[in-house]
């Protein structure tokens, strides 16, 4: 940080945020290759935590790569970089009391330890949507697979581009024997048990 530049402390702290909204504030970052299921999980989780009275937002392709990181793409610098700048925006979410929800394919280890970093690993619940390749591509879903199979988009995770399982994700779902309304009550469980809801 530049020698010149102070830091102000505010009044209104993430820990006063948290005991008015009467709960705490994290990230949840499903990782997964395209059409794994990951928005549409997301979706519904942030619904159900929605009418349960908890603040959240989510976070994805449609709202920050068409503003905030704006002409990044595919490479693996570009994705280091689209992962940095959404690592940084979660985090003041969360400073801002907001249970955080992201989801990016994050395709390598080392994004997603870069994202941990920022974030802070207490304060991130990773979760895999774990779908077979075959699985996405069947789906399909918005015929990104049949493009790059035929050349037309180069580096595509899973085709031309690397995917690397977590090793170690606080939460597991395999969307392939796992309905949605199960997996979002899988992740509602984990919050609950682990008293972070
Ligand atoms: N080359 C390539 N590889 C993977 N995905 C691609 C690519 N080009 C475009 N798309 C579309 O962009 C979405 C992934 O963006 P992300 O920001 O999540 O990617 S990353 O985390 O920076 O790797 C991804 O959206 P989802 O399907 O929602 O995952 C794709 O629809
Ligand atoms: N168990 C499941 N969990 C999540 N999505 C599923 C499941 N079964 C089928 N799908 C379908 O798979 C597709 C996943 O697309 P999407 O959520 O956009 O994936 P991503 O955000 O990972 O690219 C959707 O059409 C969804 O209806």
């Amino acid at each position: 940080m530049s020698e010149n530049i102070v830091i102000h402390d505010y009044e209104i702290s993430r820990s006063k945020r948290n005991k008015v909204n009467g709960h705490e504030s994290f990230v949840l970052w499903f990782t997964g290759l395209s059409g794994s299921g990951k928005s549409t999980i997301a979706n519904k989780a942030e619904e159900e935590l929605f009418y349960k009275g908890v603040s959240t937002y989510a976070l994805d392709g449609d709202n920050i790569r068409s503003g905030i990181n704006k002409g990044l793409g595919f490479t693996k610098e570009d994705r280091l970089e689209n992962l940095r700048r959404i690592a940084e925006v979660s985090k003041l979410f969360v400073d801002a009391g907001i249970i955080t929800i992201a989801a990016f394919v994050s395709p390598l280890i080392s994004d997603r330890d870069q994202v941990k970093h920022i974030v802070g690993e207490n304060d991130l619940i990773e979760i895999f949507v774990d779908t077979s390749l075959e699985e996405c591509e069947r789906r399909d879903v918005k015929g990104l697979y049949k493009k790059a199979r035929a050349g037309e988009i180069k580096n595509f995770t899973g085709i031309d581009a690397p995917y690397e399982a977590p090793l170690n994700p606080e939460i597991h779902i395999e969307t392939e024997t796992t309905k949605v309304d199960e997996a979002v009550q899988h992740i509602i469980e984990y919050l609950e048990k682990t008293h972070r809801i």
